[in-house]
């Protein structure tokens, strides 16, 4: 079709009269209108079609014979169809073109796109109909489509990607091929210090100035431990531990176009690792180096030493009686306090030597920059002097004395364990020297803790191998001289070492907790022992235990007793049980009310080795004690010692206004019974009435009626008040 005007349109002014291609008078329109792949269509003002060639045909998915006098919106896919009409609706008011993409009803079922353009035919300037060709871009359209998709996903992939960038906390930076910044998230300005618009441009080592920090000689040595972090400078200079890895950007080719590399800030991964690492190797209380460190730090210092042909020396050092003060003022004190100890301790010695809290109690120092032996002892008595005067802890003023004991390497062994094994061993032999002094370590010393150590691992068999005996050593009434009591005293037959005195082993039964069964077998054996000799016939004797303090302290003291006396039917009041002042002298209220139950039960109290321990005696008005036991130390010198006399002149006339019995002990000479008898002391105990013997002796003495020393006062015994 040529123009508007041109055949095959009729004549007739309002209407078009139905074009049939067989009849086209215009040969190259037919054939062109044909061929054409563009769909052609004529329709009226009405829209009913006038004329369509076999493409438009197939595009709107219908016969010819369907469109010819149809409305020309009849193939239109349902989903369009109403849009469409209403553009065509108001071009044909307007009398003016349209274009418009819209979907024919056919295809597969999703309707097939085409793009029409409708142009006006006018006759006279009057419009009479429309010719339209249609195109058909449905491939256009799923394309665009599939574009539409894939940009959907690109800005999703691009949107999710800027959040993460912009809120995770590892600094994410890129370059472009020749190293310059081309990015920052948020994190690398933060770490950095560098603002993105800055750094973009700049060359990366300006950017990102990373160092890597050398190794430390622990680490040369443990390749395994090497740390993998660097540190990042920062634009102001701060230093930033950090964990880096570096990629390549490649393009759809492969090429590199350009890097990123993430930094992660691992500052508090640090310092919580340089935390535990602190915990792991400190004590909790005090902050000292602990037991751990404290190994380190001797190996090393033995490996220097080896090299420089030097000395070392480890003291070891325990509190005097520290324990007395958790137990009176409470842990909270204790604790406390040993903080006090531990600064005043590290006041004692070089920031080169190590001070370390072993545990409870006890203190380590390595003392790794000396000259000889007698360097160590000079830290020594320093400290001993440091602790001259009382520590002030929690308004509480308190004495406190230090046990100390020195090993020195090479001598006394090379490795840190020996040193401080050695050096506990020394440090016993300190307390065992009377406390608050120090003491080198010696190899006789070492034999003797060996001894301890298998002693103490006999003694646990010892009670079901029934070696323990009982000896018993009569107590004299001084003014009559009449047998009063016996003291029970406890005896080992150890199968290698023979007959063993306590003093060898309580102690060691004390330290290993075997205190608690060995006492109660005492008194058991005692009371059996008391009610054996009184079934015989003969009157009831009272007997004495000696009780430890830490058989004391036990729970289940009070209840183990109450059981002994009912299982052997021992009259209460014919037991007495001998406590060291040491006992009284801890938690006075719970101590006051277990001797307050013990006298309920009837049983007699004596306080045993008067006079060796504190010079505090109010307790003494407030326990209800029967009796002083005067501690034969002070009876031994009682003729030749001023001081000794009168220290026991002192307790008796003390008990005597107390109305407390007094028992010396360690009577061996006429002359000390002479002294005693005259101040009126109560008893006497000792080699001149007779040594402890076995149960079968001592029942001979009962029944003979008479001590070693001659026969009871009523049967011609006198005793002679020599006095001057
Ligand atoms: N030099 C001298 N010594 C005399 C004289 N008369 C007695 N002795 C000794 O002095 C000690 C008196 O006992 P202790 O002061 O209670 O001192 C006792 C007591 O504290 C403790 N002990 C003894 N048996 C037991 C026990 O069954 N349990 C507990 N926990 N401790 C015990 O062992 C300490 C020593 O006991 P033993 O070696 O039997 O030593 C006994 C006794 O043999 C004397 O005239 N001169």
């Amino acid at each position: 079709m040529e123009s508007q005007t041109s055949s095959p349109v009729s004549d007739t002014h309002d209407s078009i009269p139905i074009v049939d291609p067989e009849h086209l008078s215009d040969a190259s329109f037919r054939s062109i209108s044909e061929a054409s792949p563009l769909g052609i269509l004529i329709f009226d003002i009405k829209g009913q079609c006038r004329y369509s060639n076999p493409a438009y045909q197939r595009m709107a998915g219908l016969g010819r014979g369907y469109v010819l006098g149809n409305g020309w919106l009849l193939g239109i896919h349902s989903t369009d169809v109403d849009h469409i009409k209403a553009q065509w609706l108001k071009t044909v008011s307007t009398g003016q073109a349209f274009s418009e993409e819209f979907r024919f009803g056919g295809g597969n079922g999703l309707g097939v796109w085409a793009k029409a353009i409708a142009t006006p035919i006018r006759e006279r300037d009057s419009l009479i109909g429309y010719l339209m060709t249609v195109m058909d871009i449905d491939d256009r359209k799923s394309a665009q489509s599939v574009l539409a998709a894939t940009e959907e996903v690109l800005y999703e992939h691009m949107e999710r990607a800027e959040v993460t960038l912009n809120s995770i906390g590892d600094a994410v930076i890129t370059t472009n091929p020749m190293g310059q910044i081309s990015y920052l998230n948020p994190a690398a300005e933060r770490m950095t210090g560098w603002p993105e618009h800055e750094a973009v441009g700049l060359a990366l080592g300006q950017i990102l100035n990373i160092v890597t920090p050398k190794p430390s000689p622990e680490q040369q040595n443990k390749p395994a431990l090497a740390s993998k972090s660097s540190l990042l400078v920062r634009r102001d200079g701060r230093e930033i531990p950090i964990h880096n890895s570096t990629s390549p950007i490649r393009d759809r080719r492969g090429n590199i176009v350009g890097t990123v590399i993430v930094c992660r800030d691992i500052s508090e991964t640090h310092k919580m690792a340089e935390r535990m690492a602190h915990l792991a190797q400190h004590d909790f209380l005090t902050g000292l180096p602990n037991r751990s460190l404290l190994n380190d730090r001797i190996t090393q210092a033995i490996n220097l030493a080896h090299r420089q042909q030097s000395p070392i020396a480890v003291l070891f050092i325990d509190l005097d009686h520290f324990k007395h003060v958790n137990d009176t003022l409470g842990h909270a004190v204790g604790d406390l306090l040993l903080q006090t100890v531990a600064m005043r301790l590290k006041s004692c010695v070089r920031s080169s030597d190590t001070l370390c809290r072993q545990g409870g109690d006890e203190f380590v120092v390595l003392l790794a920059e000396i000259e000889d032996a007698e360097d160590a002892a000079q830290v020594a008595g320093k400290m001993l002097d440091g602790f001259a005067n009382p520590l002030m802890v929690d308004g509480h003023e308190i004495e406190l004395g230090l046990s100390i004991g020195i090993s020195v390497y090479p001598d006394d062994g090379d490795s840190a364990d020996t040193l401080v094994r050695h050096a506990d061993i020394a440090m016993y032999h300190a307390k065992e020297n009377g406390r608050n002094n120090y003491q080198f370590f010696t190899t006789e010393l070492n034999t003797r803790a060996v001894q301890r150590h298998t002693l103490k691992r006999n003694l646990r068999r010892a009670v079901e191998r029934r070696e323990f005996g009982l000896q018993y050593q009569a107590r004299i009434d001084l003014q009559t001289g009449k047998l009063v009591g016996a003291e029970a005293l406890l005896r080992w037959h150890h199968p290698e070492h023979g007959l063993m005195m306590p003093m060898q082993f309580i102690p060691i039964a004390e330290e290993s907790g075997m205190i608690g069964t060995i006492g109660q077998w005492v008194l058991r054996e005692a009371c059996i022992q008391a009610q054996a000799w009184h079934q015989s016939g003969l009157p009831l004797l009272p007997i004495s235990v000696n009780i430890s303090p830490a058989e004391f302290r036990n729970k289940e003291f009070l209840p183990n007793l109450a059981g002994i006396l009912e299982e052997t039917a021992l009259p209460p009041h014919s037991l007495e049980l001998e406590l060291t002042e040491s006992v009284l002298l801890q938690n006075a209220e719970t101590i006051a009310i277990t001797l307050h139950d013990l006298k309920d039960m009837g049983v007699q109290l004596s306080i045993d080795d008067f006079g060796t321990g504190y010079h505090n005696l109010s307790y003494l008005k407030h326990f209800p004690i029967d009796a002083l036991k005067i501690d034969q130390s002070f009876v031994h010198d009682v003729n030749d010692d001023t001081d000794d006399a009168t220290i026991v002149r002192a307790i008796v006339s003390m008990a005597d206004s107390l109305k407390l019995r007094t028992i010396a002990e360690g009577v061996e000479t006429t002359e000390h019974l002479a002294f005693l008898q005259a101040l009126q002391c109560s008893e006497g105990q000792g080699y001149f009435f007779g040594r402890p013997v076995d149960a079968d002796e001592f029942l001979t003495i009962l029944e003979r009626g008479e001590t070693p020393q001659g026969e009871y006062p009523n049967e011609g015994v006198t005793f002679v008040d020599d006095r001057p």
